[in-house]
């Protein structure tokens, strides 16, 4: 097993920790990095290990077996991710810009994510080489205004055969529909291109443009059928002038866009990002 990871959140009450971590000692775990946090308003805790097992003394599934006592007793939802489990597959959606999407396949490509590729979706055929040529399947989906039902059952279906339990939004320009964010709530992120919750929706670097901001940013959330407004896992910013045109603000803006995306994946495929009713608990 070597390296697995235990995530737990429940009602917190005293003697969690104890509880768990000599849990793991006794059966030969060693806990190289612990994560706890106790939401005081919401009476919540969250917890997240990582555990060197090659001493212990039961394999994952005893492990799993022994540990859903404990789950029971204090009404955990938890996970342990072994080697074999802890590899995610992630399908990424695309519309017509490039950048966060060639971010995310040259830091695939360079190791800085662990998980496989699944595929690439996208309503335009423009990305198609660049995916291509990094040996990953392309699959073009148009969606027309006046049947997006069709287009996104093909989009579910392609989701579901690839196998993929992650899905980004690399600057995907289609609403998803609340079936699919009900299906896969809490594996679908998105990049908005704004510091939310300022300039939901369409057009963001127009709209901060004619309000004469001195700050762009953009955030890195859970998407939900509420527009733009799924818990956040990333953001930043960075600061303009009233020099800055709107195209000035673009171009900017993509460089931060990169980078909150990138992180927010690779917190996301480490579990580090604990879900908390529409906030996050992130263990970066
Ligand atoms: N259910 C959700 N879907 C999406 C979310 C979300 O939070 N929940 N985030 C958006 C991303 N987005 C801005 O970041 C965004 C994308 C698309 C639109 C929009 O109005 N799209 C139109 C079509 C536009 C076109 O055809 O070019 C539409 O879907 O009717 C607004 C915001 C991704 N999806």
């Amino acid at each position: 097993m070597s390296l697995c990871r235990l995530v737990v959140t429940c009602p917190d009450r005293v003697g969690i920790v104890a509880r768990v971590s000599s849990f793991i000692a006794e059966k030969g775990g060693s806990i190289t990095e612990a994560n706890q946090h106790s939401d005081l308003e919401t009476g919540r805790f969250f917890m997240r290990y990582e555990v060197e097992t090659r001493n212990m003394s039961v394999d994952s599934d005893s492990f799993r077996q022994a540990f859903a006592c404990i789950a029971k007793e204090f009404d955990m939802q938890w996970q342990w991710r072994d080697g074999e489990q802890r590899r995610r597959r992630l399908m990424i959606m695309v519309s017509r810009e490039s950048h966060c999407l060639v971010d995310l396949l040259y830091r695939w490509t360079a190791g800085e994510l662990d998980c496989d590729i699944a595929g690439v979706i996208s309503n335009h055929e423009d990305m198609r080489s660049v995916v291509e040529w990094h040996g990953i399947e392309y699959h073009h989906v148009p969606v027309a205004a006046d049947d997006k039902t069709s287009a996104f059952s093909s989009v579910e279906k392609i989701i579901e055969n690839s196998q993929a339990d992650t899905i980004v939004l690399a600057r995907y320009m289609q609403i998803i529909p609340p079936a699919l964010c009900e299906r896969y709530s809490g594996q679908i992120i998105n990049i908005h291109h704004s510091f939310l919750p300022s300039f939901a929706g369409a057009r963001p670097y127009h709209q901060a443009h004619t309000r004469g901001v001195k700050l762009i940013g953009a955030t890195c959330h859970y998407v939900t059928q509420e527009l733009d407004a799924g818990p956040i896992i990333e953001q930043d910013i960075q600061r303009v002038t009233h020099c800055h045109t709107a195209s000035d603000l673009v171009r900017l803006g993509r460089d931060i866009e990169k980078s909150v995306l990138a992180r927010g994946v690779r917190w996301h495929l480490q579990d580090r990002v604990l879900i908390d009713g529409n906030k996050t608990v992130v263990f970066s």
